[in-house]
């Protein structure tokens, strides 16, 4: 198993790299698009929380990253000692008429694909995706972990209908007409994953890239009058059966799955394991539609637990913090990344 850190767009830098390894990270996994793009949040260095009207602006629909620029990206990474594992999320301005089956999503998959293509090429194995049209909602922070620390959690579900323009947390169209996004079923969120998957994973293969899928987050049924998809453990295997390869991975959230109503985490932990390209470590107390993200040492998993399921099972991938608490000092997140980063790797050594 390998330690590693999820690193924001803004982040991709030197410094950021050496605090990684000065952590003991050996891996990262990096975040391409910048969701706080003309966003309202302040703190960029926390996770993204946004309102109903997303995190911010989506990306340039014409640009996608190029081999070149994902090469150069992972030479400064290498050079400073570590090795770039994963990408994480598409932009919506790349593929937001997939999510909503629009008028563009032909043009949008062949984008995809060649984004695939060109981190294949630039030797990058693993690419994270959320298949989601309300994305990461219905948040709230508060003082919820230990003493006091600012997290994130959720108290209801958000029902506002998304707006058009937006998907995905972030807005693609600001120029789109008034109403909101047209209501539709499981059924044919479950079509539009499926051509997605029939479409790309067939070219993930021939680019030995694996596209690893993150879960609902948060996993409830409907969120904004949209349906999700991976809301309760057994649906990650509706998706895994979909297309069966090994291309066809997951981005093992501990805490989205924690939160689910049904099954428990260690036993997905154990079913799922052969199919994980990277894993969420993360922790939580409660479960949809009321929790609360807290210290990786202090939620409701048993973070040894689930360590020694992978290690019995073979899991040889990359574990990332994903989110934790801002701890009270002049750097909330180092300080969370750094407690959490050394929490994991003393659970490593003990089982290694
Ligand atoms: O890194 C973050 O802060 C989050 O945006 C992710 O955990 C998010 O849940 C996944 O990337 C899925 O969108």
């Amino acid at each position: 198993m390998k330690l590693g850190l999820g690193l924001y767009r803004h982040m991709l830098n030197r410094q950021h790299y050496d605090f990684a390894r000065q952590c003991g990270c050996t891996h990262l996994v990096v975040h391409l698009v910048d969701y706080f793009n003309k966003g309202k949040q302040e703190n960029k260095n926390d996770q993204p929380i946004g309102d109903n009207s997303g995190w911010g602006f989506a990306g340039d629909p014409e640009k996608i990253w190029t081999v070149e620029e994902l090469l150069q990206l992972k030479k400064e990474i290498n050079e400073a000692g570590l090795e770039l594992e994963a990408i994480e999320n598409f932009d919506p301005a790349h593929w937001h008429d997939i999510l909503l089956d629009g008028p563009q999503k032909k043009v949008q998959i062949e984008k995809l694909k060649q984004i695939i293509r060109n981190v294949g090429a630039a030797g990058i194995p693993v690419f994270g995706y959320n298949f989601s049209l309300a994305g990461v909602s219905s948040r709230i922070t508060g003082n919820f972990a230990r003493g006091g620390a600012r997290s994130v959690g959720m108290d209801g579900v958000d029902e506002r209908p998304i707006q058009n323009g937006m998907v995905w947390n972030m807005v693609y169209d600001k120029n789109a007409s008034t109403g909101s996004i047209p209501e539709i079923t499981h059924e044919q969120l479950w079509e539009r994953l499926t051509w997605f998957l029939n479409e790309l994973i067939p070219v993930a293969e021939e680019a030995g890239v694996k596209l690893a899928a993150h879960p609902d987050d948060p996993p409830m049924p409907y969120i904004r009058k949209t349906p999700r998809l991976v809301y309760q453990p057994q649906l990650y295997q509706k998706l895994l059966d979909i297309k069966p390869s090994k291309s066809n991975m997951l981005e093992f959230c501990l805490g989205s799955i924690a939160e689910m109503t049904e099954g428990d985490v260690y036993q997905a932990t154990e079913q799922y394991a052969s199919n994980v390209a990277y894993v969420h470590f993360r922790n939580v107390r409660g479960k949809v539609p009321h929790y609360k993200e807290v210290f990786v040492d202090e939620g409701d998993i048993d973070m040894v637990q689930i360590i020694r399921i992978l290690k019995r099972k073979g899991f040889d991938g990359v574990l990332i913090p994903d989110h934790t608490p801002q701890m009270s000092c002049e750097a909330p997140w180092y300080a969370g990344m750094a407690y959490t980063l050394g929490y994991m790797k003393a659970l490593m050594q003990t089982i290694e």
